[in-house]
């Protein structure tokens, strides 16, 4: 990269969150300063992911973020923890809320054959079929790829989430983290993470701009479930704890640092199963030498959940204990209902760690190796440890020390995901030997990270990704076959129309668009509308009023928000989310059968409670 788009990088960072700060005396002035600066921002993302190892110390300009928090201190700005003022899911609940129209009937064309193919019929509408499969429902939810909407699949009646990702080959980089996402996606597999059931064929191999990834389905996500919660019991907290650390001792054992863990990508059930989603930031670490700097290569994870280690490129490697950091400051926001460490920017992010944890030991700051970074807690007062105890009374002092142990300023004082789970605090829940790990993933599957790749590279290997979901065309494919995009009918078309008629706001002609995608991954937490006192009490009180045993399983025509905003209700109980849990990891083919010895153990233990 040329020095003069590293130049504009450095500027707009650095200008960035002053333009949103000073834009944001009113919700209408956030609106637009994001929609000013949209172009420039969308050119740093492009920029910063294209770029090679960025310098180690230009994630901070230690005396501008010092100056900028005791502006922002003293003007509280609303905005977000990256800097960005974006738009929030709850924000768009109006949009959610509205029950969009069934899909409209079929339009494409009849498939064209290859008259020279020799292909069974059966064969044929295995793929023919993928066109009147998914019967599109509503709109639920939209992130700066694009938006998601529940369907059931007709097949084999399950209900779905399709994610439609618009204009995937604008941005080399954003291909290039959907292509990382679907590819870990389908390489991890785990109760504990949101599976991909099928991608749509896209109607031509060389020419797709969007793409089409069925999800299963989930209700909401943790974030909510906080936000719509306050009376969340200690086996909550731990059931959740415990499925969140299993997930990432199977990820960590595959080599993957998910590294953008937060509380809404963890999807929940009311039922109160986690799954964990957004890979887009993951990375695989194949310990073959390459070097680690690649990793901070568009490092934007969400500030609040971000390891000290990150908040000014502190050390010199990283590793699989900055999920565990994230993990800490997750459980943490259960515990107490709040985020942690909410900081407003990373100078704040590092004043709030040693509040509580204390300034660090001169051996964690002799391994800084960011000079103004080691200066500036150097030279910071000294602060003593709060113990949690005390911070938190009323909490249980077994989680709480559990707590501390993940939140060790020093990444090498932490546990890693399987010690975690031996702490005291699972003793009777979690069984180590019986909670899988993933094998190692192939380094051929991630070659890819390697080399510069242009649009049409991603294109490819983005459909190569597909052909996974469509194994008579990937064989076809691994034979050399070219003209097969053409013979075979693809449902992409037809789920065009689908989602833009949805995303038109349907009969209603309610507008809404997705988010802007240079926010991929940047938090949300206090974007407009998202405050106590206005949509999560909204979302509250819509949980108050219809004490239904509301979820969007209930049926594909009830507006999903009603279901998500009703996960604060009886369903939520401990008991009633241990038998499903048992029923439903039975019925899974995954396999993991020690879920159901783990809930076992939380069954007997909530049993023990209450008599
Ligand atoms: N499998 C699913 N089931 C139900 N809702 C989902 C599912 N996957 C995503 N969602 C919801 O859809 C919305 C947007 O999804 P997602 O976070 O995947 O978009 P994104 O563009 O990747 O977001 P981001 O901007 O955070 O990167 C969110 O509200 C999320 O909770």
């Amino acid at each position: 990269m040329g020095g003069r788009a590293r130049s504009l990088i450095r500027w707009l960072r650095h200008h960035r969150s002053r333009r949103v700060s000073s834009a944001s005396s009113s919700s209408s002035s956030h609106l637009t300063a994001h929609t000013n600066t949209s172009s420039a921002t969308t050119a740093t993302s492009d920029l910063r992911a294209r770029s090679l190892p960025q310098p180690q110390d230009d994630h901070v300009d230690w005396e501008q973020e010092q100056q900028q928090e005791e502006e922002e201190l003293a003007d509280g700005p609303e905005s977000d923890p990256e800097g960005y003022i974006v738009l929030d899911r709850e924000g768009e609940a109006g949009s959610l809320r509205v029950a969009l129209p069934r899909a409209p009937a079929r339009t494409n064309p009849p498939p064209r054959m290859d008259p020279g193919k020799k292909t069974s019929e059966s064969e044929f509408f295995t793929e023919y079929g993928e066109l009147n499969r998914y019967q599109v429902s509503e709109v639920i939810g939209k992130g700066s790829y694009g938006v998601v909407a529940a369907a059931i699949d007709t097949q084999t009646g399950e209900r779905v989430a399709i994610k439609k990702i618009n204009d995937v080959f604008d941005h080399v980089s954003d291909a290039t983290r959907i292509l990382r996402e679907i590819k870990l996606l389908r390489l991890l597999r785990h109760p504990d993470i949101v599976q991909i059931k099928h991608i749509m064929l896209p109607p031509s191999r060389r020419e797709f701009r969007d793409i089409y990834v069925v999800f299963e389905l989930m209700e909401s996500d943790l974030h909510q479930v906080i936000k719509a919660n306050d009376d969340l019991t200690p086996e909550h907290h731990q059931f959740f704890l415990y499925q969140l650390l299993r997930g990432m001792k199977y990820i960590h054992a595959a080599s993957v640092f998910h590294r953008d863990l937060k509380p809404k990508n963890i999807l929940a059930n009311a039922d109160c199963k986690l799954k964990i989603c957004d890979f887009g930031l993951a990375r695989v670490s194949f310990n073959d030498g390459a070097p680690s700097a690649i990793f901070w290569t568009d490092y934007v994870a969400t500030r609040w959940y971000r390891a000290p280690e990150l908040c000014g490129s502190f050390f010199s490697k990283y590793t699989p204990a900055i999920d565990i950091w994230s993990v800490g400051c997750i459980f943490a926001e259960m515990l107490t209902g709040r985020p942690l460490f909410p900081g407003k920017n990373v100078v704040h992010q590092l004043d709030l760690m040693t509040d509580v944890l204390g300034t660090p030991s001169a051996e964690s700051l002799a391994k800084i190796r960011n000079e103004k970074a080691r200066r500036y807690l150097s030279n910071m007062r000294k602060k003593p440890k709060v113990p949690l105890t005390k911070k938190f009374p009323g909490i249980d002092p077994m989680a709480l020390h559990l707590l501390e142990r993940l939140l060790a300023f020093d990444p090498k004082d932490r546990p890693t995901a399987d010690e975690a789970l031996t702490d005291p605090y699972f003793n009777g829940l979690a069984n180590s030997e019986r909670e899988p790990i993933a094998q190692p993933i192939s380094k051929l599957e991630f070659e890819f990270e390697k080399r510069k790749l242009g649009k049409d590279d991603v294109r490819e290997l983005i459909y190569r990704e597909i052909l996974e979901y469509h194994p008579q065309m990937l064989q076809e494919y691994l034979r050399g076959g070219d003209q097969m995009s053409f013979m075979y009918p693809s449902g992409v078309d037809r789920f065009k129309q689908q989602f833009a008629h949805l995303e038109k706001g349907g009969a209603k002609g309610e507008k809404s668009s997705p988010q802007l995608r240079q926010n991929a991954s940047l938090p949300r937490e206090r974007a407009i509308g998202n405050k106590h006192g206005d949509s999560d009490y909204q979302v509250k009180l819509n949980a108050g009023e219809k004490p239904v045993h509301a979820s969007v399983t209930d049926g594909i025509s009830k507006p999903l928000m009603s279901a998500r905003s009703l996960l604060k209700s009886e369903t939520m109980s401990a008991s009633k989310c241990i038998g499903e849990i048992k029923n439903k990891d039975v019925s899974s083919a995954r396999p993991l059968t020690t879920s159901v010895d783990a809930a076992d153990g939380v069954s007997q233990k909530i049993a023990q409670l209450k008599t």
